[in-house]
């Protein structure tokens, strides 16, 4: 039985300013136990946010591969653990986009994650032109080829299925398309690593709201979601985490 996971992204938003959210979203979360609440905030705010919220996972947006060394401006799993971080997301699609990163990098910040203890977070997903040439499918799975972190295991990877133009465009793949894909993913998954595939969380990421999050978490093989723009106030998380707990 995989339990939802309703994980927050805030990219880069986020000041001491707004650690009430973070509070309010806490709350929220020890309210609703059915349902497991995540959020990744800046690496400012990690350790400040560990602390106010102690109930809350606390998740860091990127690792580098190495523990140390002259990487200027990097910031190592070691460090993140330090700072309270518990889960790393590794592979996100913006990351892909401004900072070039490949799968091979998703692939090695895993598995640098992994050598510490951080849970991961493995993204993958295709832009729009991937998309409209009808190339998704084989997209996502060469993503995933590539990235699996060698000893992958549903303690401490989950996928995330982020389609890049679903990101912060308010549009999202139909219902059918969503379950296709998360169908196609776990089969891939099972391919790589087994029936323990069965266990992996797969969430959906690219414009959850509170409205649409019911229809998408009830899809069979959506284990939660990965939400940007609306984990950034509790008035907006809070109705995501509400709807996964109703499934819950
Ligand atoms: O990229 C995302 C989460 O990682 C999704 O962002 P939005 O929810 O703002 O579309």
């Amino acid at each position: 039985m995989r339990r939802k996971l309703v994980a927050g992204n805030w990219k880069m938003h986020g000041l001491r300013a707004h650690m009430a959210e973070i509070e309010a979203i806490a709350a929220a979360a020890a309210a609703h136990p059915q349902v497991d609440v995540l959020l990744c905030v800046p690496a400012t705010l990690i350790a400040l946010a560990a602390e106010v919220a102690d109930n809350l996972p606390i998740g860091a947006q990127d690792v580098h591969e190495n523990d140390l060394g002259a990487h200027t401006g990097c910031v190592s799993a070691p460090m993140l653990l330090e700072a309270g971080a518990k889960v790393v997301i590794v592979g996100h699609s913006e990351r892909r986009a401004d900072q070039h990163e490949t799968s091979h990098d998703a692939w090695a910040k895993a598995a640098a994650a992994r050598r510490h203890g951080l849970g991961v977070i493995l993204c993958c997903g295709e832009t729009e032109a991937e998309h409209d040439a009808g190339r998704a499918e084989r997209i996502v799975q060469s993503q995933i080829e590539k990235s699996l972190p060698d000893g992958a295991a549903p303690d401490w990877l989950t996928i995330a299925y982020e389609p890049r133009w679903a990101i912060g465009t308010g549009k999202t793949p139909t219902l059918e398309e969503i379950a296709s894909m998360h169908a196609i993913l776990r089969a891939k998954l099972r391919g790589m690593i087994g029936a323990a595939a069965n266990d992996m969380r797969i969430l959906y990421g690219g414009s959850v709201t509170g409205s649409n999050a019911a229809s998408i978490l009830a899809l069979e093989d959506v284990d939660g979601a990965l939400v940007g723009g609306a984990s950034l106030t509790a008035a907006k998380f809070v109705p995501i985490i509400e709807a996964a707990a109703h499934i819950a």
